[in-house]
């Protein structure tokens, strides 16, 4: 059995990963990977190459094989139909698409703050005496009592449904009027009703509110089931499977007693109609993964092909969905042949949908990779419009999934969205803060113009991004425009003076702009197109370019890549030795992803940031840009209604810093870089070889100190033993 087989992981899929040499999970794997197996929503949080993506990939590629088989042997129908027939429980088929039920079917819960989301009882009563109990388990809004079937989810809005909710107030038919008092967190509501004499009412923790309602005997007859409606709340329900907290008034029985003519059967939501789950339908995938990159969306794709490759009768189907295809084929590929697994870019996936070629009916795992970034880049709507069409419980009574992940979780906005969309989530966080790896050496090396007056005598220099065209600039001038067009011009050779220096044969560069990429990508091919042969990847470059330039470089056909933000977060390279951050990052999160290209798999990498010392004007150009920063010239600030700032590079660096806690080490302009004091000399790219040579020393250490040990532990034996016998001695 493999150590991923002991983790749960099925023989097939195991078997996959032995082929790639996978021996062993890593830590975010040995914890995730068995919290999803078992149904859970998980938010994961792991250094940059740790292995996140197969974390999730597993377990879901897992769970969609084992249901797409249950589905093909008709078992999920038969197991489906048991778990929704479950007698007194809140029907996974009589809700609305915003309310969870957990398996127990006893405890509901719903996170959508805008709306009601309303469920109904298994079974309910049409004769006799009944109570229930129903206790609030989270802050919210929320309304309980009795319903017929044809009553409205939200509960107290029309003739048949009859409620009580928190601030106060009991509704039939949208009638609010005050009734007992306000309840909440932790208070027990007690729903009674009584047939005979058609009344229903309450109590509070045991307190008899008084009557209620009394409700038309025609209305209530057609049968009265427990019901609730939620606004971002959470209710606990006692139908009498176990002891009530308050006891019910003379003459009431639980309503879970009810049997014969008292009993009335739920009958809303029936396979047929909903449970799409027991059939296999071509465009209604079972996982949908959100990737920020169409780059990053391939590599996940190709994790799943590779991990899925030995998993057969029936096959899992993956679709990659992003921007820069062919749209039509991939509706023809979602129609003909199907997807169990879909694998996009938001723009795409919202186009699918929208357009009603994509389903969400059958979606029980919902993956957001690098979720922090996605939200950052405004994608907080579409997330929750994707959640809310999705249903919240399957009709084989599974709950929806949510997995998000990043190196970067401990943001904000991931735990605003974490509250409000995820149910019970497990954090999987093995650092608690956002770190760096190990394995990643990283350094900062100031280009400070004043000092280094390289620049007034240059041959041949970087061609610059044109802010200080118009500026009275030039080496007789110590102006901040001089010394920002100076740090352009530094950079450019500082960033060839560190590939020459760490004699670099495969790094990948990072620029702020796009601009700022083609003119170093210029730069270095008209130095030498050999020797610093590179390409570029950006926005600006067309998909067919993008993905031909990302294979030269995985194939090291070229030496560097250079790029902007948009290939900070994921790509993975194998074994890249190094990077370069020409600017750091404006957002302080995507340092720890641009420097996490590197030091991937237990492989070491270096990491050199240049960072200015003095104020640099750059390019800005937000949405007021007219051309969107194409051939723009307007080099007037921001607040000027311009598309420049000032980038204030030493402050970028405080707050990373600042961050993550730590002081990242300065280097000189020679751009030596120390070594390490417990790897010893590394070689960038390799795995630490420092495991097996730090261990010879270290048993060296240990050896005098292992030898002491042993010799007072035989000493102590013989003062034991000599006691022991001279005891024995004197009591003979
Ligand atoms: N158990 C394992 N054994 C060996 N290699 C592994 C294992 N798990 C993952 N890897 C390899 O480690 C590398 C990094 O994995 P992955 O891309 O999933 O990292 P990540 O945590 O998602 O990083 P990032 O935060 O940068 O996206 C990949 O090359 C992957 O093939």
């Amino acid at each position: 059995m493999t150590a991923f087989e002991e983790f749960g992981v099925l023989p097939e899929i195991a078997k996959a990963l032995d082929e790639l040499e996978w021996s062993l999970p890593t830590d975010i794997q040995a914890e995730s990977v068995p919290l999803i197996l078992g149904g859970g929503d998980v938010l994961m949080a792991a250094e940059t190459g740790s292995g996140k993506t197969a974390a999730f990939c597993l377990p879901v590629i897992q769970v969609v094989w084992e249901t797409l088989k249950d589905i093909q042997s008709g078992k999920l129908a038969k197991t489906a139909k048991e778990s929704t027939s479950l007698p007194w429980t809140m029907s996974t088929l009589d809700r609305g698409n915003a309310i969870a039920v957990a398996p127990d079917g006893r405890r509901v819960q719903s996170r959508e703050q805008k709306e009601w989301h309303g469920v109904r009882c298994t079974r309910g009563v049409k004769s006799g005496k009944w109570g229930f109990e129903a206790t609030v388990t989270d802050e919210g809004l929320c309304r309980v009592g009795w319903s017929s079937l044809r009553a409205n989810l939200d509960l107290g809005t029309d003739r048949l449904g009859f409620g009580f909710g928190g601030t106060g107030k009991k509704s039939n038919n949208k009638q609010f009027d005050n009734y007992g008092e306000p309840f909440g967190k932790s208070d027990v509501i007690t729903c009674l009703i009584d047939f005979d004499n058609g009344e229903i009412k309450f109590l509070k923790n045991g307190v008899d509110l008084g009557v209620a309602f009394r409700a038309d005997r025609n209305i209530i007859k057609e049968g009265m089931f427990p019901a609730v409606v939620l606004k971002n709340a959470e209710m606990d329900f006692n139908f009498g499977h176990k002891p009530f907290k308050h006891s019910l008034p003379a003459g009431y029985n639980p309503i879970q007693t009810a049997i014969d003519n008292n009993l009335a059967i739920n009958t809303n939501g029936t396979f047929d109609e909903t449970g799409q789950h027991t059939k296999i339908i071509n465009n209604a995938p079972q996982a949908i993964i959100i990737e920020p990159s169409r780059e990053l969306a391939e590599q996940t794709s190709n994790q799943i092909k590779n991990f899925k490759k030995h998993l057969s009768d029936p096959a899992v189907r993956e679709l990659l969905v992003i921007g820069g295809v062919n749209v039509k084929t991939q509706i023809s590929e979602l129609q003909n042949v199907g997807a169990d697994i879909i694998v996009g870019t938001p723009g795409r996936l919202e186009d699918l949908i929208q357009g009603g070629y994509l389903s969400l009916a059958n979606c029980r795992f919902f993956i957001l990779d690098e979720a922090d970034g996605l939200l950052k880049q405004g994608y907080t709507d579409f997330i929750e419009r994707l959640h809310k069409q999705m249903p919240k419980i399957t009709s084989d009574g599974k709950r929806l999934q949510m997995i998000v992940c990043s190196a970067t979780l401990h943001a904000f906005e991931v735990k605003k969205m974490a509250e409000k969309l995820m149910h019970f989530p497990t954090w999987v966080d093995l650092k608690g803060e956002d770190a760096v790896p190990e394995t990643v050496h990283h350094v900062v090396v100031k280009i400070d113009p004043q000092n280094d007056k390289s620049w007034h005598r240059l041959k041949r220099r970087i061609a610059t991004d044109g802010v200080h065209a118009q500026d009275n600039i030039g080496p007789g001038y110590n102006s901040p425009e001089t010394l920002s067009e100076a740090v352009k011009i530094l950079k450019g050779e500082y960033c060839i003076k560190s590939i020459d220096k760490h004699k670099m044969d495969r790094a990948i560069i990072f620029c702020r702009t796009k601009l700022d990429c083609d003119n170093l990508e210029k730069y270095m091919r008209q130095i030498d197109k050999n020797h610093y042969s590179c390409v570029c990847l950006h926005g600006d470059r067309k998909p067919n370019e993008r993905k031909a330039n990302l294979e030269m470089f995985k194939n090291q056909q070229v030496k560097f890549l250079i790029c902007t933000d948009v290939a900070a977060r994921g790509l993975d390279i194998s074994g890249l030795p190094f990077m370069i951050n020409v600017t750091l990052p404006d957002e302080k999160s995507n340092y720890v992803h641009r420097i996490g290209r590197v030091g991937r798999a237990e492989r070491m990498g270096l990491a050199i940031s240049l960072v200015s010392s003095v104020p640099e004007k750059v390019w800005y150009h937000g949405q007021w840009c007219p051309s969107k920063g194409r051939n723009c010239w307007n080099t007037e600030l921001t607040d000027r209604k311009g598309c420049c700032i000032w980038y204030n590079e030493p402050q970028y660096l405080a707050d990373i810093e600042d961050h993550l806690n730590i002081t990242i080490t300065q280097i000189g302009t020679d751009l030596e870089v120390p070594q390490d004091e417990f790897e010893g000399k590394v070689t960038y790219g390799e795995k630490r070889k420092a495991m097996g040579s730090l261990y010879e020393n270290h048993t060296a250490q240990m050896a005098p100190i292992v030898k002491e040990l042993s010799r007072l532990e035989s000493q102590a034996q013989l003062i034991y033993v000599k006691r022991h016998l001279s005891k024995l001695a004197r009591s003979y």
